[in-house]
């Protein structure tokens, strides 16, 4: 059997059209949706993102713009940026890319966006309100993982889903909206013995870890949703952490990297982007 390939790139341009729309439908009423991100110091990676992000806001008409800081920033002025941004009408989400420097406490940080111009879905408030299933802005890569599930056609209602990884971004909520669409979830994590044992359980897989070729054919059981998050660059190439030749022989479904779960992301933070400037402006849905 050879696994479906289930193209996200493809998916984000379907759902990026149709909130094109939705956005010229508030341009109409001038209303122009803003997003903010704020990147501290020169990690390229994190530069590679913002710079995406940027694109994606423009292809749809949102406004967007990235505030560049020096890695040297204290705590202090960077929650004074914040503080403006929640303060700025214009401005509807605010993101700050992560990592930050060592001296900055994260926390700090993330407490001090508005929960209403939260799109990253980072905020504790915005968490509290994720895992007790009320109305919030979901974390845009799990989200993005949960739409491109629906979409293969299967359900996950009843599944055993193995999601390998426990951050805070990814790993710990995909597991949360997965437990809410009615999955048995199980979370793996550096410390798990005989993971292998358990990805061979798995009805779905989510691989959201950084470390290449983590889930090999051997550990996939014949016809799984392989979800492969992992974005690490080995010898100039973009690579994910489900290898991907041998696995494509044994999944059900698999979503290859680039192309699979990272425009999904960047979607879901456009799709926030515009929800939250209707909240804003009181725009009926
Ligand atoms: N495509 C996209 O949109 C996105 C992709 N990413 C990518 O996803 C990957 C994960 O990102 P992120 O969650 O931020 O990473 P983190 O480094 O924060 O977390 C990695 C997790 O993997 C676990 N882990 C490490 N080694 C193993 C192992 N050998 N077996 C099982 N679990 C292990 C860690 O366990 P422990 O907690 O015990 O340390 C940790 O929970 C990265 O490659 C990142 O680039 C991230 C965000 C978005
Ligand atoms: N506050 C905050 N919010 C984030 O959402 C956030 C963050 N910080 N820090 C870093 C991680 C990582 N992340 C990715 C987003 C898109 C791709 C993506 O689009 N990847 C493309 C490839 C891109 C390329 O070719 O370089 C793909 O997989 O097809 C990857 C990773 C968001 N993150």
């Amino acid at each position: 059997m050879t696994a479906t390939i289930i193209k996200g790139k493809e998916v984000a341009v379907e759902i990026r059209a149709a909130l094109k729309e939705e956005v010229q439908q508030l341009r109409d009423q001038q209303i122009i949706p803003g997003l903010s991100v704020i990147l501290v110091g020169e990690n390229p990676a994190s530069q590679s993102y913002v710079k995406a992000k940027a694109r994606a806001c423009e292809e749809i008409g949102v406004a967007s713009e990235v505030l560049k800081r020096e890695v040297s920033i204290t705590q202090e002025e960077l929650l004074a940026d914040i503080q403006a941004l929640n303060e700025n009408p214009n401005v509807h989400g605010i993101l700050v890319q992560l990592p930050l420097p060592k001296h900055i406490d994260e926390k700090a940080v993330l407490n001090a966006i508005d929960p209403k111009k939260d799109v990253d879905g980072f905020h504790p408030i915005s968490v509290g309100n994720m895992v007790i299933g009320d109305e919030c802005y979901l974390p845009c890569t799990p989200h993005g993982i949960i739409e491109l599930i629906k979409r293969s056609g299967e359900t996950i209602e009843g599944k055993h889903a193995v999601v390998v990884g426990r951050s805070n971004i990814v790993g710990k909520p995909v597991a949360m909206l997965l437990l809410q669409e009615h999955a048995t979830v199980t979370i793996a994590h550096s410390r798990t013995k005989n993971l292998s044992v358990l990805l061979k359980e798995a009805d779905i897989i989510v691989a959201a870890v950084g470390k290449p070729r983590l889930v090999t054919a051997e550990d996939v059981k014949e016809g799984a949703i392989v979800i492969d998050v992992g974005n690490t660059s080995e010898n100039g190439k973009l690579v994910g952490d489900v290898d991907f030749d041998s696995v494509k022989e044994v999944a059900g479904y698999l979503t290859p990297v680039p192309g699979g779960v990272g425009p999904m992301t960047i979607t879901m933070l456009l799709k926030n982007t515009v929800e939250a400037a209707k909240v804003i402006h009181h725009v009926s849905k």
